[in-house]
């Protein structure tokens, strides 16, 4: 069995690793943190792992007792893990990061787009950006995971097959991304309210997302060359999900886009791409680590519009983190992962 700990485990991607971990056959989860819950039984905060950790309680982040783990999720805010990575690392314990502590190369860059010092430079040349449809390989032997964040996921899987075989162009980008409210996080604030979310619908950040630099990069890889990419988040009144209208401009019209798409997630256990003429909806996701993916070409123009939709709370964050512990150990990737969505 694995030992696993989670750093951050009250929050909604800490609990959604409890979820889906409590049908994994080779993990146990032996350690779980929360600073304001110590003590608390996991199933007494959370009713719904009544039957699953009926042991398990939270306690304060010890980085003796976590070095205890074979890994250690940390679903936790962005600082969090820098400050404890190295340490587990030294003790021989994997880290899978789901903040965007280590997703960004560059120290300074970061530094820039989340407004405080990046906590461990050093660690940077070993993290692995957890994307399994491009890096499997790299995270076969990593000790370090940078899971990507909800938007970039969504956002690199349905540019990258044109990016990568140089049909788009890739100075003209655009990503029109939808999330849902669990994506804020389940610390209280204004925005998340019902009262402010519900029924409405918002643009933000518009003059630029800290994911812009992470997917730009992701993209830049795949282009080999430089990206220009406009990404416009939004709130909208669901629960979980992202959903994703990605657009781009292609010199070739004739390609065949849908079979571009089919043979590039051929193989990928998590990626379903849909029929020609489909339309995916969130809810088509909603508790499945799956990114579905349509691809259209409207009549007579050279844009190829791509839906590309995901559960930001599992393939968008805590179900793409569980992907990565899987490769990483050697385990039958689709393992506590393979349940259908829930519908409605
Ligand atoms: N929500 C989403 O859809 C997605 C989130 N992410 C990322 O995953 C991470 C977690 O997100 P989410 O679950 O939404 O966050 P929440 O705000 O819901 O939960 C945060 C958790 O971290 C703990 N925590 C907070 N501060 C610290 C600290 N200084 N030291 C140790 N533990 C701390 C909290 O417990 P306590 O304070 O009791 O210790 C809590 O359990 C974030 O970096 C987020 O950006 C990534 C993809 C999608
Ligand atoms: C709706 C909403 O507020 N979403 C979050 C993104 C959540 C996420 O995946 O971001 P990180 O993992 O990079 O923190 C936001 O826009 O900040």
């Amino acid at each position: 069995m694995v030992k696993v700990g989670i750093v951050g485990g009250t929050g909604y991607t800490g609990v959604e690793l409890l979820r889906l971990l409590a049908q994994h056959p080779e993990a146990e989860v032996t350690v779980i943190t929360s600073r304001s819950e110590d003590g608390v039984k996991v199933c007494d905060m959370f009713p719904n792992l009544r039957g699953h950790y009926d042991h398990l309680a939270f306690s304060v982040p010890d980085a003796a007792t976590l070095g205890a783990c074979d890994v250690v999720f940390f679903a936790t805010p962005h600082g969090v893990a820098h400050a404890l990575a190295g340490e587990l690392l030294a003790a021989g314990t994997r880290v899978i990061d789901l903040s965007a502590d280590f997703r960004l190369e560059n120290a300074d860059e970061w530094a820039k787009w989340y407004g405080q010092p990046h906590g461990a430079p050093e660690l940077l040349s070993e993290a692995v950006y957890g994307l399994p449809e491009v890096n499997r390989e790299r995270i076969k032997g990593a000790r370090l995971i940078a899971v990507p964040g909800c938007y970039p996921t969504a956002t690199q899987l349905g540019f990258l097959p044109l990016l990568e075989k140089g049909l788009a162009d890739a100075t003209r980008l655009i990503a029109d991304c939808k999330s849902g409210v669990s994506g804020a996080g389940r610390a209280a604030k204004i925005g998340s309210l019902f009262t402010e979310a519900g029924e409405n619908m918002m643009a933000y950040a518009v003059k630029g997302h800290r994911h812009l630099p992470e997917v730009s990069q992701g993209l830049r890889r795949a282009a080999k060359g430089p990206v220009g990419l406009t990404f416009v988040p939004h709130l909208t009144p669901m629960i979980r999900g992202i959903h994703a209208t990605l657009y781009a401009t292609v010199a070739d019209t004739g390609i065949d886009v849908q079979r571009l798409y089919e043979d590039r997630y051929a193989n990928e256990p998590f990626v379903d791409v849909m029929p020609a003429g489909s339309h995916p909806e969130t809810r088509s996701v909603r508790g499945a680590n799956i990114c579905r993916i349509a691809v259209h070409r409207p009549e007579g123009g050279d844009l190829v519009v791509v839906l590309s939709v995901i559960d930001n709370l599992v393939k968008g964050a805590s179900g793409q983190a569980l992907q990565n512990m899987n490769i990483l150990f050697g385990l039958d990737e689709r393992l506590g992962l393979s349940s259908p969505a829930l519908l409605p």
